[in-house]
């Protein structure tokens, strides 16, 4: 090693020293100091708006800072664009996805033009254990596939500093622990990782030192063994942990498991099922069944929740509920109404609330304003004399949206695109839940990306909402979240889902964990399953095999052709070599 790089390596390998970044009148960030020492994990941690973003941003060359300094492994850095901060061997994994949707994923990486891709492909599948297939189609793959894609896009660059803008928000449990074991594997070579996250589970065990944003300020930092998660919340939200739904202790990793959800449905449902799932069958590119003769129930009042690792159907079902996907066959009834054919804003007129996967992409229209992305399916309720629009009226009623969902935007005529992630989302759930009439919400991870007070809040609602009658369907990578928040959970395994579990019955969890592994044919609930689930004649998987939140890891059946535990079967006879 010559002595400017000894002399580097002992240089922390990144000081943010006062930076300060302002969009019109919002204040980013002010006078940020942030110290990342090489060999480390830095979590940077805040509630939603608080600045994170921005600061990464700044870091990988895509906003300049209004005043402030930075220095990289003791060497003066300014990134005038992102190729700076590529250069100077920083890679970033972004919130949002930068894929090319119609390309596969091979090709989104040829994009990168780097020398030996397969070479590197190679070594990041050796040395993190992240494979990928190549000739998937980006379009097709589930988020937490396209979010893998995007962490090994990063790592493809042998990074000596990575940023990762809330990685896990996406991920199954078992992805998650892959990446936070990625980052500590980056640290111990001497190389440092900083990551934004909201979940205090992951700070616990990826991480080595945090800094608390809040407001656009530094509130609060240092080594994590001085900073255990009842002195991170008060830093991050300015109140206590106590203050925060109890059931939430394990989805924001701040105790053991979470409390059931108390069974709110127990009555026998008068009337038809908010929604009715019926036969439904979908195939993917490769022939392969994706959905198999999908039947669920949500009664009016419910809450459902549907586990499983990512890729076993979950996003072909959603796409076929929001509309943007037709079925080869089956039904969708809502209440009284068949829907299985209705355009998206039908659907949306006859009750059905839809929070999509991809938020950013499929959820709103980031170009126009909070006002248009909460309004536009409901333009009728502000029309005056005909043609005319009353904007005015539409302004107050997005601020109050804006005020009770507390929702921070500069405003509700703020582009939608200005929004940090977390205000996006609740942007989206505000709008499905304020549908009227409401007859059945589906929400693909309600909670991604919320802070730990957003989660909290986001939970009460959906609960008022099913207390008022309305049948939900909760979509999450996160046990943890659906034992807290439904009455029952299905399993999704390989395009089918089980019978239901009762969160509120002895070993709920152990059960879900076993289903997820596809230890039990998922056979089509009958229609008494769907009322009172059924024991399941198999011998529970021992409590230490599920830890909490994770998927269990264990003896899978055999899988089809296969390059992702979990993933519905791609044909490689299609896939294409790498270079
Ligand atoms: N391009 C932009 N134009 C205007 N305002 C912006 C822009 N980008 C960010 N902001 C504002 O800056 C503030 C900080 O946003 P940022 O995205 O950094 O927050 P965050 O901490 O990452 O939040 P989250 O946890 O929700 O992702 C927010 O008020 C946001 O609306």
């Amino acid at each position: 090693m010559s002595t400017s790089q000894g002399r580097e390596s002992r240089a922390p390998a990144l000081e943010i020293r006062d930076l300060s970044k302002s969009f019109g009148s919002v204040r980013a960030l002010q006078d940020v100091t942030v110290v990342v020492e090489s060999g480390t994990v830095h979590c940077v941690l805040g509630e939603n708006g608080a600045g994170k973003s921005t600061l990464c941003h700044l870091v990988g060359g895509s906003l300049a800072p209004d005043a402030g300094t930075l220095r990289l492994y003791g060497q003066p850095y300014a990134p005038r664009r992102p190729a700076d901060a590529l250069g100077a061997g920083i890679a970033m994994v972004h919130q949002h996805f930068s894929l090319v949707p119609t390309l596969t994923v091979g090709e989104n990486l040829r994009l990168l033009r780097l020398p030996g891709l397969g070479r590197r492909l190679d070594r990041v599948a050796d040395e993190y254990g992240l494979v990928l297939d190549p000739g998937a189609r980006v379009a097709e793959l589930p988020v937490g596939l396209r979010q893998r894609v995007e962490i090994v896009k990063a790592l493809l660059r042998e990074p000596r500093l990575l940023l990762l803008d809330e990685p896990t928000g996406v991920l199954d449990p078992a992805g998650t622990e892959a990446l936070l074991a990625t980052c500590r594997r980056i640290a111990d070579r001497g190389g440092a990782v900083v990551l934004i996250t909201h979940k205090l589970g992951e700070v616990g065990r990826a991480g080595d030192a945090a800094t608390v944003l809040r407001g656009g300020r530094v509130v609060g930092g240092g080594p994590l063994a001085d900073l255990p998660p009842e002195k991170l919340v008060p830093l991050m939200i300015g109140r206590t942990a106590d203050s925060l739904d109890p059931a939430l202790s394990s989805t924001t990793g701040l105790a053991g498991p979470a409390t059931p959800a108390t069974a709110a449905a127990s009555a026998t449902p008068q009337g038809p099922p908010a929604l009715r799932i019926d036969g439904l069958t979908v195939r993917g590119a490769d022939g392969v069944p994706a959905l198999d003769d999908v039947r669920l129930e949500v009664e009016p009042g419910q809450i459902v929740g549907i586990a499983g690792v990512e890729g076993n159907g979950q996003s072909e079902l959603m796409a076929v509920l929001g509309g943007s996907r037709a079925p080869g066959s089956g039904s969708l009834t809502l209440g009284a109404a068949d829907i299985t054919r209705a355009t998206p804003r039908r659907r949306t007129a006859a009750g059905l609330g839809v929070v999509p996967e991809d938020r950013h992409h499929d959820g709103c229209v980031p170009d126009l304003s909070v006002t248009d992305n909460l309004f536009l399916g409901k333009l009728g309720r502000f029309r005056r004399g005909g043609l005319f629009l009353d904007r005015p009226a539409m302004r107050r009623a997005a601020q109050d949206v804006l005020s009770a969902h507390d929702i921070r935007a500069d405003g509700p005529d703020t582009p939608m695109s200005t929004l940090s992630g977390g205000n996006q989302q609740k942007v989206v759930l505000a709008r499905e839940l304020a549908l009227d009439p409401l007859v059945c919400l589906a929400a693909a991870q309600p909670t991604r990306g919320l802070d730990v007070g957003a989660v909290a809040a986001v939970h009460t609602r959906i609960r008022e909402a099913a207390a008022r009658g309305a049948g939900v369907l909760v979509v999450s990578s996160e046990l943890d979240e659906l034992l807290a928040l439904c009455d029952r959970v299905v399993v999704a395994y390989r395009g089918r889902l089980s019978a239901p579990v009762a969160t509120s019955a002895p070993a709920a969890r152990e059960r879900i964990g076993h289903l997820m592994l596809g230890a039990e044919a998922a056979a089509p609930p009958t229609a008494a399953d769907l009322v009172t689930p059924e024991p399941v004649p198999t011998k529970p998987v021992p409590k230490e095999a599920v830890p909490k939140g994770a998927v269990p890891k264990g003896p899978v059946p055999a899988p089809a052709a296969h390059t992702t535990p979990g993933t519905p079967p791609h044909n490689p006879a299609t896939t294409p070599p790498l270079p």
